[in-house]
């Protein structure tokens, strides 16, 4: 069954706002973890507008389920990676100033960047998945690359549901069964919500992981923390 990562980033945007510790992340994650959640996620920018260097740290050894930490592998984020070890390391192309990660990685144009960062990151014995478009050449040259999964790129996905799902979802079934043939894990994210989860989790029953921020703390304002977790559960059945 596809499992939930709860994307953390926009609890420590609130708890920026106001220079103080309300909300406290640990203890969010925590709680995350407790209401349900099968993991937790951060993306610590380089501007550090939500998730800090010092949250990574914290969360470390607090963190009892799965910790993806995403970012794009520079310098900062490689350090990160070697003293925090986390379960998984996602891979993303943003560009510092970007207001949200709004594209895949090109794995043919970026191949030598990405093979030596991939082979780095897994001697460090982390699983490697590389945010990708959801078109297969593009899960292909992942594969080649060594990563260990793919995470699909599904902003297109969710707008695109809207209008027409039958439509949204076809890269993202092809891009699956690229996946499953070049035996890659298979991982989605990006702009997922209550609306169009179950559909895709329905739609490709290879997928091992959504990792859900925005959206979902956004619900938690109507809805309360452990409901919403527990609700995004329930659309993963
Ligand atoms: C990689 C991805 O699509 C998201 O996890 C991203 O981390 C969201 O970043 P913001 O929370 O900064 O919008
Ligand atoms: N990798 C996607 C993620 O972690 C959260 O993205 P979003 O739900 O905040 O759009």
């Amino acid at each position: 069954m596809t499992r939930l990562s709860v994307n953390i980033n926009k609890i420590a945007t609130l708890r920026n706002a106001r220079g103080g510790n309300n909300p406290d992340v640990v203890k969010t994650a925590l709680d995350c973890e407790r209401f349900g959640a099968e993991g937790i996620t951060v993306h610590p920018r380089p501007d550090e507008r939500h998730i800090r260097y010092a949250d990574v740290m914290a969360l470390k050894d607090k963190v009892t389920t799965e910790f993806n930490i995403e970012g794009y592998p520079d310098a900062r984020y490689m350090k990160i990676i070697r003293e925090v070890k986390p379960g998984q390391a996602t891979l993303v192309p943003d560009a510092p100033d970007a207001i949200t990660s709004n594209a895949g990685w090109d794995t043919l144009k970026h191949a030598a960047l990405l093979k030596d960062i991939i082979a780095e990151i897994k001697s460090h014995g982390v699983r490697v998945s590389v945010f990708v478009d959801p078109q297969p050449r593009m899960v292909e040259g992942a594969a080649r690359l060594g990563a260990h999964r793919v995470e699909l790129y599904t902003e297109p996905y969710a707008h695109e549901y809207k209008v027409n799902r039958d439509i949204a979802i076809k890269p993202y079934v092809e891009s699956a069964r690229v996946a499953k043939e070049a035996g890659l894990g298979l991982n989605a994210g990006h702009d997922l919500d209550l609306e169009n989860l179950r559909f895709l989790a329905q739609s490709i029953p290879s997928l091992d992981e959504v990792s859900i921020g925005h959206a979902l703390i956004c619900d938690a304002l109507y809805y309360g923390l452990e409901n919403t977790i527990q609700l995004y559960l329930k659309a993963l059945k």
